[in-house]
């Protein structure tokens, strides 16, 4: 598959932007005429550059508003292109991207649109120049890439041909599977977009919230999957318009953008696959779903999705409020590492790691996540194809090697062998427990919240999808003191893993962002008596106001001895029709709290409810310190 990206996913100058496509491993790019009209760059030094760097200039656009005008107006557009078709040869480019009149079409009639695409595509093949039609999902009169075919067909000329865009495609819920009887040789360009599902207008969706392959809701593996089948062999072109992305590190976005690509193609290749097994044209006969089309589609290293988490690691220079907090909530101190500075503290399955590595006064924070996969070195393989920095830990001869990568929020993701009955295989190397103050029981890590920078959430949603294979949930605005926390829930389809990614509001300082948001959650079979325990071992609760329980009882009608236990122990409380779920969450330490939860029956969610309380909460007592 021949990879692109348009210039204007990304931040900076056309040289910057070039350098960091070059740098991020894309064949070509698009060229949007902005950025070169921008540039100090000549055509002929754009030109020699993007030769220079291996980078193909594969489409130049965008050419507006030329069909279903007036005669006077097409002479206007016809001169106007000319003007573009000269400046791409000098450019030594070839394709331009004509895109639906939105603005000056006054003509609603296809045959006046194909004479006037006619005389284009006649000009364009004067000047070796290929015209690539696209319908705009808000065109005034083409806004259906069906429509735009049917012109190219009625036109049928070598020089116009259509661009398949498919943000325009998917936005309007338009049906991809007619994609595969358009003619190959008219399809021209391919640009893929995803996007979060809005409700808003399809203009500024498009300009503001396109995101990259695997961080929105789109079904594109499906929409390249009837690509790849029309026969379709030319480049597969990012165009995400994002606000985000136009403000970010550049040479770093273009890392993201090739992630997805790498990831898209092997998901256009399964999706192939296992269309071609429901349709029966494997006909039991496995090598027949592997039949080939003309486009070649790389795989990645294969992984399940985790197990579960193996540990999760928390690092601070001074480490005691931690074995404090850890200790009060009834976890058992198994002992210090044989050769480093950390300590292993376990509840039942659930292995926190306390990590006193830190810099001089590096408040108490999550560092890592281990991950129980089948295979930790194919994990980390496909990991690295994806692009993923990779951490090295230092390990001294007989012990266990972690495997892992760099998170986008920099936690360290650790691939661990996973074992049929929960264990890990390195507790070993820590010494013997000096004292055993826990409980004594059952849990497991539930699940972790990661407090997302602005600029990377995205890039996260498509990290944890593509290197583990968790899967995005729909995402959920909770309202704090500060503003909307934006919340998206990456679980495996057993919920064995379960990840929250959180992004806090704007205006939030690092550390509140940090303090809001981090936390690691332990399942109990019994919380009120976990939470008695805790409490009689000193611990400070996160205090819940009395508010919330009287509307707790409003909504649940709750038997008055349940409650008042609930109230006693600062214990929130949710229900949906498969369960309930009982939660509290300690006091904050340096960047990180912890929560213990109690999933009664098939309750599946978070307490969602219950978290802007405790936004409130924590939000209270930062603001009294
Ligand atoms: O938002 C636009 O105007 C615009 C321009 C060119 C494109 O290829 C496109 O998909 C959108
Ligand atoms: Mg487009």
């Amino acid at each position: 598959m021949r990879t692109g990206i348009a210039t204007v996913c990304l931040s900076g100058t056309l040289k910057e932007k070039m350098q960091a496509c070059a740098i991020a491993g894309f064949d070509g790019i698009e060229i949007f005429e902005q950025d070169l009209v921008t540039s100090p760059l000549s055509p002929e030094e754009v030109r020699k550059m993007a030769a220079d760097l291996g980078l193909g200039l594969d489409l130049y656009q965008p050419f507006r508003d030329f069909d279903g005008v007036t005669p006077d107006l097409l002479k206007a557009n016809l001169k106007r292109a000319e003007a573009k078709f000269n400046l791409m040869e000098r450019l030594g480019m070839d394709t331009i991207l004509v895109c639906s009149n939105v603005a000056t079409a006054t003509i609603d009639d296809d045959h006046l649109r194909a004479e006037q695409l006619a005389e284009l595509a006649a000009l364009a093949g004067d000047h070796g120049v290929k015209v690539a039609y696209e319908a705009l999902a808000w065109g005034k009169y083409v806004n259906d890439y069906e429509h735009a075919y049917r012109l190219v067909e009625m036109v049928d000329h070598p020089n116009l041909g259509t661009c398949l865009d498919s943000f325009h495609i998917l936005s309007r819920d338009w049906d991809t599977a007619p994609i595969e009887n358009i003619n190959a040789e008219k399809i021209f360009f391919v640009q893929v977009a995803d996007a979060p599902k809005l409700s808003m207008d399809v203009l500024s969706w498009s300009r503001h919230y396109r995101v990259f392959p695997g961080e929105g809701q789109f079904e594109l593996a499906k929409f390249m999957g009837h690509v790849v089948r029309a026969g379709y062999t030319g480049p597969v072109s990012l165009e995400v318009f994002n606000d985000v992305f136009r403000q970010s590190d550049v040479e770093r976005t273009a890392v993201d953008a090739m992630r997805s690509l790498i990831w898209l193609e092997e998901q256009s290749a399964k999706w192939l696959a296992s269309t071609a097994l429901e349709t029966g044209t494997a006909a039991g006969n496995g090598s027949a779903s592997r039949r080939r089309y003309p486009m070649e589609l790389a795989t990645l290293p294969k992984v399940n999705e985790p197990a579960g988490f193996n540990f999760a690691e928390v690092k601070a220079d001074d480490t005691a409020q931690l074995e404090k907090l850890l200790g009060q909530l009834g976890f058992e101190f198994e002992g210090r590492h044989r050769t480093k500075d950390v300590q292993l503290w376990t509840m039942g399955q659930a292995r926190v790691i306390i990590n006193e590595q830190a810099a001089q006064h590096a408040e108490p924070a999550i560092a890592a996540l281990g991950f129980d996969v089948d295979s930790p070195v194919i994990a980390s393989a496909r990991a690295q194809q994806l692009k993923a920095p990779v951490v090295a830990r230092k390990v001294q001869a007989d012990e266990e090697v972690f495997q892992g990568i760099s998170a986008p929020d920099s936690t360290e993701i650790f691939l661990c062998q996973g074992s049929p009955d929960g264990t890990a295989a390195w507790t070993h190397e820590f010494g013997e427990g000096l004292e055993h103050a826990g409980a004594g029981q059952t849990a497991v890590i539930d699940h972790v919240n990661l407090a997302q920078p602005w600029q990377h959430f995205d890039e996260a949603v498509l990290f944890y999808t593509s290197a583990l294979a968790l899967e995005p949930q729909p995402f959920a605005e909770v309202p704090s003191p500060s503003g909307l926390v934006r919340s998206q829930v990456m679980q495996t389809g057993n919920k064995a893993v379960r990840l929250v990614l959180n992004l806090a509001p704007a205006q939030q300082a690092e550390k509140a962002r940090k303090t809001y948001q981090e936390h690691i959650a332990f399942a109990v079979d019994d919380l009120v008596a976990t939470a008695r325990g805790a409490r009689d071992r000193g611990l400070e609760f996160l205090q819940i106001p009395a508010n919330y329980y009287e509307d707790l009882d409003a909504r649940f009608d709750l038997e008055p001895g349940f409650l008042a236990t609930l109230k006693e122990l600062n214990l929130l409380y949710d229900r949906d029709a498969s369960g309930e779920f009982l939660h509290f969450y300690t006091a904050t330490v340096g960047s990180v709290f912890f929560e213990m939860v109690e999933r009664r029956g098939n309750y599946d969610g978070y307490g969602a409810p219950n978290a802007p309380v405790r936004h409130a909460v924590q939000y209270d007592s930062l603001h009294r310190v």
